[in-house]
């Protein structure tokens, strides 16, 4: 475990059990803005926290901090050693092939192994050779997930990585996150503006609002979710409610009897 914000202290050891993230009392202004006023968040190792909020909340902001992205935060932070984050667009390289993307910053003799072994988890491995030109948007941010996960990482942090994808990529690739995290064990963080994408992935749902984490929920449902089951609708709706989203059935006009 590593501290990351310069200006900021370890925390103390204590007994109860390990935390993959520990993140205390983190403050972040831009300006006279101050975004992030004393976010606390805990995420215990194997995890998949979900963190939802009004555009401007400061869910990236606090994504970039968890990741050692912002050293201008104040706070204290511990997260494990090895942290990947993928963002909304898949940033790849456009002079480099697929999995030169993937491989890029490693080094030593085996990284095209270990880039084409990132690619077949993704179902991608077929397409290594290609520039990411030739990429479809669901292809692009796959290979975005093969560079985060090459790197082995114990913590993922994932800035809207389906945003911009259509909706039936986007349900693939919920699939393929759940499979992959389930698989490796990976503790993860997941930024997300849908609902019911949080509900569908997350063991625990959190709300930024105000510069803190107003809301939480635990989401113990069985895996694979069904999103018209009732129980599933029971957490969309608090999600909804807290995000200011009003349930639209109670708006609907009274029946008129004829
Ligand atoms: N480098 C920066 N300089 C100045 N203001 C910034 C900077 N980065 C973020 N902000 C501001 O901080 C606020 C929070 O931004 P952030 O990107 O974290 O929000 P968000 O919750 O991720 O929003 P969205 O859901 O729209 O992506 C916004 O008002 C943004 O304009």
């Amino acid at each position: 475990m590593t501290s990351l914000l310069p200006g900021t202290d370890q925390v103390p050891e204590t007994t109860s059990p390990p935390l993959a993230v520990d993140a205390r009392d983190i403050r972040r202004r831009f300006g006279e803005r101050e975004i992030l006023r004393g976010v606390d968040l805990q995420v215990r190792p194997g995890e998949f926290l979900a963190l939802l909020g009004a555009s401007g909340s400061g869910k990236t902001t606090l994504l970039k901090i968890l990741g050692g992205l912002d050293r201008e935060a104040q706070g204290q932070v511990r997260v494990p050693a090895r942290v990947s984050i993928a963002f909304q667009e898949p940033r790849l390289l456009p002079w480099q092939r697929a999995w030169r993307n993937v491989a890029f910053g490693l080094r030593g003799p085996d990284v095209r192994a270990r880039a084409t072994e990132a690619l077949r988890e993704v179902g991608l491995a077929h397409l290594a050779d290609q520039w990411p030109k030739t990429l479809s948007g669901g292809e692009a941010q796959r290979v975005a997930l093969a560079r985060a996960l090459v790197r082995d990482p114990d913590l993922l942090l994932l800035d809207e990585p389906l945003a911009a994808l259509d909706a039936l990529t986007r349900l693939r690739m919920q699939r393929l996150i759940a499979d992959l995290c389930a698989r490796r064990g990976l503790t993860a963080i997941l930024v997300t503006h849908d609902v019911d994408e949080a509900v569908t992935l997350a063991d625990r749902a959190v709300v930024l609002r105000e510069g803190a984490l107003a809301h939480e929920i635990p989401v113990d449902l069985a895996r694979p979710r069904d999103p018209s089951g009732p129980a599933f609708g029971t957490h969309r709706d608090q999600l909804l409610s807290w995000l200011g989203v009003q349930d639209p059935t109670t708006d609907l006009p009274e029946e008129k009897t004829p």
